[in-house]
């Protein structure tokens, strides 16, 4: 069992496609190596969009994604909470195919270090409040958009028109409006994005001296 002191949490934050996951993925398979393969795990933000299985698939693929109202940050912060309590929690699963929450999930026992990653994090105070650094991805937005259109129509069956549709219609505009300002929250900016291998060595080295 792990208690409030030892439970460290990171906070990865930044644009859709800048390299969040690809970050986060390599520091927890690095760090495992040191703290134990059952001490780290990852908790992506997007686990946390509101269930719309209520809503038909027309108005599914209407609702601003990006928009922080998309997202249950209360049950994430729920969550967090129940882990630094030493409690295991039910994260759920996500569709982004079918817009909504799958009936399964995930189960995360308590551990040493959880990494958040999700590009709307920062913007909660809430969340910050659980976060012991908060890392943002610093990646041009015209690279992160050539990243998108191709993980997006490879993985997460979308056309090359929907996600230039989506976009236009929301992406950018609410990474304006709430996703760059929330940069000033962060502890640490990466430039460049997930390969970043400098930035990766200092985070792993500050995740080492918090978990110990
Ligand atoms: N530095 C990089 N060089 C090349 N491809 C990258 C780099 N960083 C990320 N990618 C690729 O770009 C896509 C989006 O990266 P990902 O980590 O999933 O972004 P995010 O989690 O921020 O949405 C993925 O296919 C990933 O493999
Ligand atoms: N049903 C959904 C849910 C989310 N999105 C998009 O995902 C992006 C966030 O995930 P990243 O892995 O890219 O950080 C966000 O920009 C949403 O637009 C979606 O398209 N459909």
């Amino acid at each position: 069992m792990v208690n409030e002191q030892q439970c460290v949490i990171i906070g990865i934050a930044g644009a859709s496609a800048s390299g969040k996951s690809l970050i986060a993925r390599t520091i927890c398979d690095d760090l495992r190596q040191d703290l134990g393969t059952d001490q780290i795990a990852m908790i992506t933000e997007d686990c946390y969009y509101k269930d719309q299985s209520h809503l038909s698939m027309e108005e599914r693929v209407k609702t601003n994604y990006d928009h922080p109202n998309a997202l249950d940050h209360e049950l994430l912060c729920q969550h967090l909470a129940a882990l630094r309590n030493g409690e295991s929690v039910q994260v759920p699963n996500y569709s982004y195919v079918e817009h909504t929450r799958m009936q399964e999930s995930t189960q995360v026992t308590p551990k040493k270090v959880i990494i958040l990653e999700g590009i709307l994090l920062l913007t909660d105070p809430n969340l910050r409040q659980h976060m012991h650094a908060s890392i943002f991805m610093d990646t041009p937005l015209d690279i992160c958009l050539l990243r998108r259109v191709r993980r997006d129509v490879e993985e997460r069956g979308r056309t090359m028109d929907s996600v230039l549709e989506q976009y236009q219609r929301t992406v950018r505009p609410m990474f304006m409006q709430f996703i760059e300002p929330s940069k000033q929250h962060a502890d640490i900016i990466v430039p460049r994005g997930g390969k970043n291998r400098i930035a990766i060595d200092f985070l792993k080295a500050k995740i080492r001296q918090l978990a110990s």
